[in-house]
């Protein structure tokens, strides 16, 4: 280039040859590609990704390998001297090496699930899983309890040194939607014909006001329970259900952990995430071993095992467990199923809404076809652990006789489910004042035999799923971020985390104003003990209605505005309303400080609007192929109502989906999740330990069936 210019250019560019006629550069000049014949495959063939080639060596291999047994258990099946006879009978040898049980499909695949308060895990051939409480007791200087400051109620003491009235123990906002909803259901039990005595709350609040608790010496207990006892020297930690049933007052004491909290890791009670994580593999670990018979680690590199993740996983959690199983537990190959799409698998549906209750979150996922709709994510933070809280709350509020009940306390816990459990009903057919004892056991101590009534209060705390707010949200939110950053992209520094529209539409709904612009910083999210606000008013549940309520289009029950037959939006704040193509406010899902605490019947049609993206047929499909998995919470046939009232257009293509066989719903992810093990020729997911090795977390791109 420099050669073809001309002696004045390149004396004005002060580069004029004066010496020798050389070039100014020996650098060999590189001439640019003519861009119109320029081609290249580089990485657009599968076999220049290592994932796929090994995945295809591995195949061929077992096909060679496969048929040499054959060819050798051919010839060992040949008797000495009997070569014609066995040729003969070519066929029927071949059948029997053919017959020979190598092993039960799914016997060395070993299926894992992890929730907030249980384990599920098994062998994939196995009918049913086992369940453990996801809990680790360590030796600590001060019991939970002990280290939490007095849960709510506080036996508050006025001035006068009298207690505090149990009605304000919660607070007057509390105390008056407790009031409100009650009023609720009586209004709607009348509007039902159902009969109900004007004055069942005083009747209730007025026996248990008077009742005391009877004394059974422990011999004469039935039932008591067997505490653990600690071996000697005394263990540094203790795994599952022993560490629920050590005695609060144990010596030395013990002080329990749950990884998980709210579907995430436990962030708040933990100092690192090392521990955070070496208390999930010990738990993990003491599973296999105690409950799948493994107890040599020594064979756990025959194994696979299939891990079931959240549909809004975080990436950061997905790679530490991936690095955990592969390094630590070493099995030989490891796959990942999301919990939506594993509940299809277990339940037989191939399109469904996918309603999931927990512990202490809530998903909904709309599946299609074998995948979930990215877009129809939901995870909202409550779940049966609210109920059993607020059932306590409202039980106290009426003045429930054991006032001293701390749900930090084990034996407190364990009660509190029980009675949650067994009282708690969605059908208000079940709503009249009535009379239940239950025993109070504490270790060392004689059990204690309470009488009380209860009255709405067993219907009304489930109720919290469709009125969140009347649930304690107020330390969901603690600690979050604290140990674990969000997951970026390594170029752009830009979160990478899964997003979904329905999620961040609910988001936009409760999120509290940004900071004014005045220098203040958003808080930090571990400073932050929001909330959550309630939805914006009007209400989805208002809007929703207001449309149904709206003339009918000529399209069959369809309610107008529409544009092809599908609900259009009724503003920025809308769920249920509005599947909008980018998240209406796109800085929530990178905020911590909004709590996704939703009503659980408009949080399900956000998921479908968005699922359904505008098609009524698809709408209908999901709203028809609703599957509920929300273990004993809810009715059926209540959920149904409830949608049935907020969509009265879709009326006749509710149908709700139950687990098949009788199978009990709390297992029918995980054995989706089993039926995903057994897949082996059309399952591509499977991450094998020298890929892993060369690859890393990074082969999950190429391994999720979802985009990673
Ligand atoms: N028969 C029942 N009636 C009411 N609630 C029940 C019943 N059986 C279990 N539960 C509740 O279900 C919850 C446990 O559900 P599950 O074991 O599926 O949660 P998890 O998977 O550990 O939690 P998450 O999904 O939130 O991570 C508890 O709150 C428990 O009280």
């Amino acid at each position: 280039m420099v050669g073809k210019k001309s002696g004045k250019a390149l004396r004005d560019e002060g580069l004029e040859r004066t010496d020798n006629n050389m070039d100014l550069s020996s650098w060999p000049q590189v001439q640019a590609i003519n861009q119109k014949n320029y081609y290249t495959d580089y990485l657009k063939r599968d076999d220049q990704y290592l994932a796929f080639r090994l995945q295809n060596e591995e195949a061929r291999t077992k096909m060679t390998k496969t048929a040499k047994d054959r060819d050798r258990a051919l010839a060992m099946a040949k008797p000495e001297g009997a070569e014609g006879e066995a040729e003969a009978d070519g066929d029927a040898t071949m059948e029997d090496a053919e017959d020979t049980p190598i092993e039960t499909a799914g016997s060395k695949v070993i299926v894992i699930h992890v929730g907030s308060q249980n384990l599920r895990i098994g062998l994939s051939s196995d009918a049913l899983p086992k369940t453990v409480p996801m809990v680790i007791a360590r030796k600590a200087s001060k019991n939970e309890s002990e280290d939490h400051p007095e849960p709510k109620p506080k036996r508050v003491k006025r001035d006068d040194g009298t207690a505090e009235e149990p009605e304000n123990l919660f607070g007057e906002e509390w105390s008056s939607q407790f009031n409100r909803m009650s009023a609720d259901l009586k209004v709607h039990m009348r509007q039902n014909k159902r009969r109900m005595l004007p004055n069942s709350k005083e009747m209730v609040v007025n026996f248990n006001r008077r009742t005391v608790p009877e004394t059974i010496s422990e011999h004469n207990d039935p039932m008591r329970v067997e505490w653990t006892e600690l071996s000697k020297p005394p263990p540094e930690y203790i795994v599952g259900q022993p560490a629920l049933r050590l005695p609060d007052s144990s010596n030395p004491r013990y002080k329990l952990y749950w990884p998980i909290l709210n579907g995430c890791c436990n962030e708040t009670d933990y100092k690192s995430k090392r521990e955070l994580f070496l208390d999930i593999s010990l738990i993990l670990e003491d599973a296999i071993k105690t409950q799948l018979g493994l107890t040599s680690k020594k064979n756990w590199p025959q194994y696979s095992c299939v891990f079931v993740i959240p549909d809004l996983y975080e990436k950061s959690y997905v790679n530490q467990v991936l690095e955990m199983l592969m390094r630590e537990f070493a099995f030989a190959r490891v796959c990942f199923i999301q919990e939506s799409l594993a509940a299809t698998f277990g339940a037989g549906f191939t399109s469904a809404c996918v309603v999931d209750i927990g512990a202490q979150k809530t998903s909904i996922c709309c599946v299609e076809e074998g995948m979930c709709v990215e877009n129809s994510r939901v995870n909202l933070k409550m779940g049966g652990r609210d109920v059993t809280e607020t059932f306590i709350q409202m039980m106290l509020h009426d003045h429930f006789p054991y006032t001293d009940i701390n749900l930090w306390r084990r034996y407190d816990f364990l009660l509190a489910e029980e009675l949650k459990k067994n009282l708690c009903t969605m059908d208000e057919a079940s709503v009249s004042p009535q009379v239940f004892d239950f025993h109070l056991r504490v270790a060392g101590q004689d059990t204690q035999k309470h009488t009380f009534k209860a009255f709405d209060e067993v219907h009304l705390a489930p109720m919290g799923f469709f009125e969140p707010t009347i649930f304690d949200n107020s330390d969901k939110l603690l600690g979050r971020r604290k140990l674990i950053e969000r997951s970026v992209d390594i170029y752009d520094g830009q979160s990478n985390d899964p997003v979904s529209t329905a999620q961040s539409e609910i988001l936009t709904a409760l999120a509290p104003p940004l900071p004014k612009a005045n220098g203040d910083s958003q808080p930090a999210s571990s400073e932050v003990q929001a909330t959550p606000a309630r939805p914006q008013q009007p209400s989805a549940l208002g809007r929703l209605q207001d449309q149904d309520q709206t003339p009918r289009s000529s399209v069959a029950g369809s309610p107008v505005p529409e544009t092809n037959g599908t609900p259009q939006a009724g503003g920025a704040n809308t769920p249920a309303a509005a599947p909008t193509t980018q998240p209406s406010h796109p800085a929530v899902e990178s905020r911590d400080d909004i709590l996704p605490v939703f009503p659980l019947d408009n949080a399900i049609l956000t998921s479908i609007a968005h699922a359904a993206r505008s098609d009524e047929k698809k709408m209908k499909d999901f709203i028809g192929g609703y599957y509920g998995r929300w273990r004993g919470h809810l009715d059926q046939w209540f959920l149904d109502e409830r949608l049935r009232s907020l969509r009265p257009a879709f009326t006749k293509d509710i149908m709700i989906g139950v687990p098949p066989r009788d199978l009990d719903p709390q297992v029918v992810v995980w054995k989706g999740a089993s039926i995903f093990g057994k897949l082996n020729a059309t399952n591509d997911s499977w991450i094998g330990q020298l890929e892993y090795d060369r690859l890393g977390h990074r082969l999950m791109a190429y391994k999720c069936m979802w985009a990673y």
